[in-house]
């Protein structure tokens, strides 16, 4: 109930500890509270906060468009929900130096475990696509410099993201990912990577964690955990692929409501009631005002564990 027992310094200590250069912790990325709760149950390691996702959820491409207060607020609402730690996607960092050091500030306010950080022009767009702009390392690596002296958690983990391989190569990347550890990142992100060898190339250059994402319909192929663990990836991100799966089954029982003139064939697909009840464990809401109130609620005495409901 109320879900989060940890507090957001143990949540940052553990993802500290699960980063270890080929462990491959996966992080799937939750597309809403109620995702990060399936996410923890399932028993992944923890939980990936996209900002592609947040973008479009709130109807924008992934362009800048959302501000800082908006993520914040979202990543706060998913990081309660679960006990594992949660990691949020920072774009650029919502500005100059200055403003990037009050990002990392807000952040762990809401209770996220770390953030990452890009060094992509504004308007920033998606890794995987063409025509991105990056700026000079000297920009790329003030920003991660701000990022890290503005923490007050020195647990609360800076990964820095550069997007510089699709436009100068791989050798490039790797020199300026090195530059971004200097300036203090505590992880390393090279976006779009060709195969498993330019992880491995990367992961051997740098003596900080580095994260692989396996983004769907992008620029790198869908390696799985024990290649990119073999490559010593230590943490790999699915960012969208939940919204993907949710949208496109939406979309398909919209197609059968229009059809049939009833959902009632994509019943079987569908989350039961009590299977979401479980998710929010209403159980224990209902057990808890029992217990101080004696407050009974008939209509709520549901059976939890009775498939059909
Ligand atoms: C990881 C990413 O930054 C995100 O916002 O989730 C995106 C994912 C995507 O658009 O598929 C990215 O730039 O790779
Ligand atoms: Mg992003």
């Amino acid at each position: 109930m109320l879900f989060s027992k940890k507090t957001p310094e143990q949540k940052r200590r553990d993802l500290r500890a699960m980063l270890v250069p080929g462990a491959a912790v996966q992080f799937p990325g939750a597309f809403n509270p109620l995702s990060a709760r399936l996410i923890e149950e399932k028993k992944f390691d923890g939980v990936y906060i996209s900002g592609a996702v947040l973008a479009n959820e709130l109807g924008f491409p992934d362009i800048g468009m959302t501000t800082l207060t908006e993520v914040a607020a979202r990543g706060g609402q998913i990081a309660r929900m679960t006990d594992l730690p949660c990691l949020i996607d920072a774009d650029t960092g919502f500005g100059e130096p200055m403003n990037v050091a009050r990002t990392i500030q807000e952040l762990e306010n809401a209770g996220l475990a770390g953030c990452h950080i890009e060094d992509q022009f504004n308007p920033k767009r998606c890794g995987h696509l063409d025509g991105k702009n990056m700026v000079d390392l000297d920009t790329a690596v003030k920003r991660i410099a701000a990022a890290a002296d503005a923490r007050r958690d020195l647990n609360f983990l800076i990964m820095a993201r550069t997007d510089i391989r699709a436009v100068e190569g791989l050798q490039v990347a790797i020199d300026r990912a090195k530059a971004l550890v200097d300036a203090g990142a505590d992880a390393i992100f090279p976006e779009a990577m060709k195969s498993v060898a330019e992880f491995e190339a990367v992961c051997k250059a740098v003596d900080v964690p580095v994260l692989a994402n396996m983004t769907e319909f992008g620029k790198s192929e869908l390696f799985t955990r024990d290649a990119l663990a073999a490559a010593g990836v230590a943490m790999v991100i699915y960012p969208v692929t939940l919204l993907r799966s949710a949208m496109g089954a939406a979309e398909r029982v919209l197609d059968a409501i229009a059809v049939d003139g009833t959902q009632e064939a994509a019943v079987p697909q569908m989350l039961t009631r009590a299977r979401l009840y479980d998710l929010v464990d209403y159980e224990a809401y209902n057990q808890f005002d029992t217990g101080i109130f004696n407050f009974q609620v008939p209509s709520l005495d549901i059976d939890t564990n009775n498939a059909n409901l």
